[in-house]
C-alpha cells in the first residue's frame, strides 16, 4: 500500500482550524469540505483520461477529458458524508455509494448498518472518504465490503490518522492507496486520536 502524507500549508492550516474546540458546526462542515477538495486534487492526480474531439473557434483537435463516469465516492457514514461534496466539486459526474458503520463505544469494534454501492463497482476508481482513521477497524471493514462487492481500484482519504490506523489498514489491504491530511501522535485509552479533533461525526452534524 502507498501512503501519501499531505504537506500543503493550506491543508495544515485548515486542519488546525478543525482541531479548535471553538470551531462551530457550520464552520467545521465547510472546512472539512474544503480539505476534501485539496486532498482530492492530490488523490485524483492519476485519474484516467480519454481523448475527445473538440472544436475550438480555431480548429478541431483531440484533447483529454476525465473519464468521470468511472469514479465512485464512498463515504463511511456519518462523518465521511462531510467530504463527499468536496470530491463532487472536482468530479461532478462521480457516483456516490454509502457504507454505514459505527464504532461500539466499549469495544471500539465497527458495526455495519448500511451498504449501497454504485453499479459496475469493479470497473470504477473508488475513493473511500472518512475524516478519521483511528484504530483502523472501520476503514478495514469498509474496504472489506467494497472488495466483497467486486471493488478493486481503491483509494482511501482521511483527514487525520493515528499511526495505529495506518498500520492496521496497510496490513489488511496492502493494495490500496492511502491519503492522510495529518498523521497524529497516538490513540488514547478510548481509541480517540490525540491531539485529534474529537468526534468528527458529532462536530459535523452538531450531535453529542
Ligand atoms: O478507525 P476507527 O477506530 O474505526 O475509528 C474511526 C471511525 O470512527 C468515526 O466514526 P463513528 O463510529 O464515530 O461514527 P459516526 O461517523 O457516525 O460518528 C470515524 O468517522 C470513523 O468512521
Ligand atoms: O478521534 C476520533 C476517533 C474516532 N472517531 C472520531 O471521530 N474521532
Ligand atoms: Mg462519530
Amino acid at each position: 500500500m502507498s501512503v501519501a502524507y499531505m504537506t500543503h500549508p493550506l491543508i495544515k492550516h485548515k486542519i488546525t482550524m478543525l482541531r479548535k474546540e471553538t470551531t462551530g458546526t457550520n464552520e467545521f462542515r465547510k472546512i472539512v469540505e474544503e480539505i476534501a477538495i485539496l486532498m482530492g486534487y492530490e488523490a485524483l492526480s492519476d485519474l484516467p483520461t480519454r481523448d475527445v474531439l473538440v472544436k475550438s473557434p480555431i480548429e478541431e483537435s483531440m484533447q483529454p477529458e476525465i473519464d468521470g463516469k468511472k469514479l465512485a465516492v464512498v463515504p463511511i457514514l456519518r462523518a465521511g458524508l462531510g467530504m463527499v461534496n468536496g470530491i463532487l466539486a472536482l468530479v461532478p459526474s462521480a457516483k456516490v455509494g454509502h457504507i454505514g458503520l459505527y464504532r461500539d463505544p466499549e469495544t471500539h469494534e465497527p458495526h455495519e448498518y448500511y451498504c449501497k454501492l454504485p453499479e459496475n463497482i469493479d470497473e470504477r476508481t473508488i475513493v473511500v472518504v472518512d475524516p478519521m482513521l483511528a484504530t483502523g477497524g472501520s476503514a478495514v471493514a469498509a474496504v472489506d465490503f467494497i472488495k466483497q462487492k467486486g471493488g478493486r481500484k481503491i483509494k482511501f482519504m482521511s483527514i487525520i490518522a493515528a499511526p495505529e490506523g495506518v498500520s492496521a489498514l496497510m496490513k489488511a489491504h496492502p493494495d490500496i492507496q492511502l491519503y492522510v491530511g495529518n498523521l497524529d501522535r497516538q490513540l488514547n485509552e478510548n481509541a480517540y486520536i490525540c491531539p485529534g479533533l474529537g468526534d468528527a461525526g458529532d462536530r459535523i452534524f452538531g450531535t453529542q
